[in-house]
């Protein structure tokens, strides 16, 4: 194992120290969303305790403090992810409201009948509906390349449907069904050759690995701060800044507006033309502790111990009679997906839970992959970097115990 610090880690996380029904917590659903460290809860706190205000146009000091604070941590969400601007960080509720954001501007100001929007098998329902929704209101059509058994993209089928009628890629960093990390490069490099921008969903990758949006030359890319270690109800939007020039205003009101007459309205430069209303000023703020955070780690540390973390599990699960693991590409990331003879997930889900394990069973929003494998849904078991290989173990344990009943 590397010298991970991980027992200060833990310490950071107060909700690691609960018990659940008598038993320590084993929280392994960190797909779904990840535990707080205090300095995320304290520098909410702090803010409401001691900075809060209304943010931008306010000319008293409390309302310079908290924009200070809010501007402050788009400062280090820029640099966390190596944009070249701030105008290129817009801040959105998620992932899901960010994809939605660039398939109602871009997509609506750009595809028309007849074209074609590029996905993949293993996306997210947040990368799906929101291109299909664009296909009803604009005629264009959506493909979608294939993965294979091992839950990796067909790459040569995913190049093959690259014609001339894309007008966008929208692709998972990493799949939040099967772990599967796409080759991203790759796909930006085929795509960008034919001139076709590429959405790349970082809902999944972003906590797991050092995100460079430069070096992978994405149009766009979006995550969601609750998954960072961060706050719910904050996400980001990244995208290149010659691109959120051109586009339309996603909604409208207070602060996406430089004047506004009832004959017609004067939009706001970026960032603030696609953040219309009041923001949410205190997850902003947990986001950019969050990300201070992660930097003191270093994302390369976190990603060696998470890797070593994923390897222990799988071997221990693939000496487990009666579990069949649900993808199991050759580069995957912090997840175990899995199905038990017998049993159902929702039955796994639960009965781990009277053990104090935390796992999601379900389809995950990833229905056509369930689909794809013919499972109803799979447990899902989701590392993060406060977890360690003794709660593996646990994890092994329970899941031995249950096939003992059940299986
Ligand atoms: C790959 C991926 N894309 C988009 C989203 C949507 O993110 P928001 O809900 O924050 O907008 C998720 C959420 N992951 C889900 C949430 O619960 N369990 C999961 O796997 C995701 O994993």
């Amino acid at each position: 194992m590397t010298t991970f610090p991980i027992e200060k880690i833990r310490a950071d996380f107060p909700i690691l120290a609960e018990k659940i029904r008598g038993k320590d917590l084993v929280y392994l659903d960190n797909a779904a969303s990840c535990q707080k460290p205090n300095a995320v809860i304290d520098a909410i706190s702090d803010l409401y305790r001691h900075d809060y205000a209304n943010i931008h146009r306010g000319v008293h000091t409390l309302s310079v403090r908290a924009t200070d604070k809010f501007e402050g941590a788009r400062t280090k969400v820029k640099d966390f992810i190596n944009a070249a601007s701030e105008k290129e960080i817009i801040f959105v509720r998620g992932a899901t409201e960010a994809v939605n954001l660039v398939s109602q501007s871009y997509g609506r100001a750009n595809i028309k009948a007849g074209d074609e929007i590029l996905i993949t098998a293993m996306e997210h329902h947040s990368n799906i509906v929101p291109w299909q929704l664009l296909c009803e209101q604009s005629g264009a059509v959506l493909k979608v390349a294939p993965i294979n058994l091992k839950g990796e993209l067909i790459y040569s089928e995913f190049a093959a449907l690259l014609s001339d009628r894309i007008r966008l890629v929208a692709v998972a960093h990493m799949s939040n069904a099967l772990g599967t990390i796409n080759p991203v490069e790759k796909i930006i490099a085929a795509a960008h050759a034919r001139n076709i921008p590429v959405l790349l969903d970082g809902a999944q990758a972003i906590p797991h690995m050092k995100v460079d949006v430069r070096a992978l030359d994405c149009d766009f890319y979006v995550f969601s701060g609750h998954k960072l270690y961060g706050p719910s109800g904050v996400g980001v939007l990244y995208g290149k800044q010659a691109l959120l020039e051109a586009m339309p205003p996603y909604q409208g009101g207070g602060d996406m507006i430089r004047r506004v007459t009832f004959e017609k309205s004067e939009y706001n430069t970026l960032p603030y033309k696609f953040e219309a209303g009041t923001p949410s000023i205190a997850d902003v703020v947990g986001l950019g502790a969050a990300i201070d955070y992660l930097n003191a780690i270093g994302m390369e540390n976190v990603a060696a111990y998470e890797a070593e973390l994923l390897d222990y599990a799988t071997e221990q699960a693939r000496k487990i009679k009666g579990l069949r693991i649900i993808g199991e590409a050759e580069h995957k990331g912090a997840i175990l997906s899995f199905v038990l003879d017998h049993i159902h997930p929702h039955d796994i889900g639960t009965m781990l839970d009277s053990l104090g394990i935390a796992i999601r069973a379900g389809h995950h929003c990833a229905m056509p992959v369930m689909d794809f494998y013919g499972v109803p849904a799979t447990a899902r078991a989701s590392f993060a970097m406060y977890n360690t290989r003794a709660e593996i173990d646990v994890l092994m344990r329970g899941i031995e115990s249950l096939i003992k009943v059940f299986g």
